[in-house]
C-alpha cells in the first residue's frame, strides 16, 4: 500500500517538527526513513499511522488515497516487547490471533514465518532465552503474520550489535516484496538494505 505525504506540517507548541514535507513510500518496498535525531522520524511514522494529526498538508494511503488508519499498520517494537515466559511461537502467534485466525492456524503461520526468518529451531524457546537479534526477528515475524499491509519499525537496530544488525539487514532485504515497510534508522547497514530512502533534514523537515 503506497503512502503519499504531501506538504505535511506538524508542530508541537512553538516547535515545528515537520514543515511542508512531501514524500512517497512505495508499495512492496523497504524504505529507510533517515534524518538527524529530533528531525521528526517518529512523528512522521505516527502521523502515517493515524496517531498524530497534521497541522496542514495531507497523507494518503493506498489506491483509494484514504486517511491514515492505525488498523492498517503493524509496529515492530524498538528492542522487544515479547512476553518472556512465552515461546517464540506463542509470541508470533499473537500477530495472527489479533486478526481472528484460529489457534491451530495461528501456530502454523507462526512456525512458517519463524522458519522464513531463520528461527525455525527456536520456535519452542522461551523469549527470555533468545538473543537481541532473535527477539528482533520475532518482532518482525509477529508483524508479518498480522498480515497488515504496512509495517513500521522505529530504530529497530537500537539495541543490536553489529552482527545482529547485519542479520536484520538481510531479513529486511528478503522481506522486501511482501509488504510496505518503513524503517526509521540512523544505521548505514539498514539504510543499505532498503530499496528506497526518504530523508528528513531536521529543523522542520
Ligand atoms: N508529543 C510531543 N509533544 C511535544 N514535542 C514532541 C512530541 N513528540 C515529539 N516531540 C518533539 O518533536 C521533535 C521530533 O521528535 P521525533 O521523535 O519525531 O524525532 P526523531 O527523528 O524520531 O528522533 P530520534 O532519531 O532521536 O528518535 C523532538 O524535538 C521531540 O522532542
Amino acid at each position: 500500500m503506497q503512502i503519499t505525504v504531501a506538504h505535511a506540517s506538524v508542530r508541537f507548541g512553538r516547535r515545528i517538527v515537520l514543515h511542508d514535507f512531501s514524500a512517497v513510500f512505495p508499495t512492496h518496498r523497504v524504505t529507510a526513513l533517515t534524518g538527524p535525531s529530533g528531525s521528526g522520524k517518529s512523528t512522521l511514522l505516527s502521523a502515517m499511522s493515524g496517531f498524530t494529526r497534521l497541522d496542514s498538508g495531507r497523507i494518503a494511503v493506498g489506491p483509494g488515497l484514504d486517511e491514515p488508519d492505525p488498523s492498517l499498520v503493524a509496529w515492530v517494537p524498538q528492542g522487544s516487547n515479547a512476553l518472556g515466559a512465552r515461546s517464540a511461537r506463542e509470541n508470533v502467534m499473537m500477530g495472527a490471533l489479533s486478526r481472528g485466525v484460529a489457534l491451530s492456524e495461528a501456530a502454523r503461520l507462526a512456525d512458517e514465518q519463524l522458519r522464513i526468518l531463520g528461527l525455525g529451531e527456536r520456535a519452542d524457546t522461551a523469549a527470555m532465552l533468545l538473543s537481541g537479534g532473535e527477539l528482533q526477528r520475532v518482532g518482525f515475524a509477529r508483524a508479518l503474520v498480522s498480515r497488515r499491509p504496512i509495517i513500521f519499525a522505529d530504530e529497530p537496530s537500537a539495541s543490536l550489535d553489529e552482527q545482529n544488525t547485519k542479520l536484520l539487514a538481510t531479513v529486511l532485504h528478503d522481506l522486501a516484496s511482501v509488504t510496505t515497510i518503513v524503517v526509521a534508522t540512523h544505521d548505514p547497514l539498514l539504510v543499505g538494505a532498503a530499496q528506497h530512502q526518504v530523508s528528513l533534514r531536521g529543523r522542520g523537515g
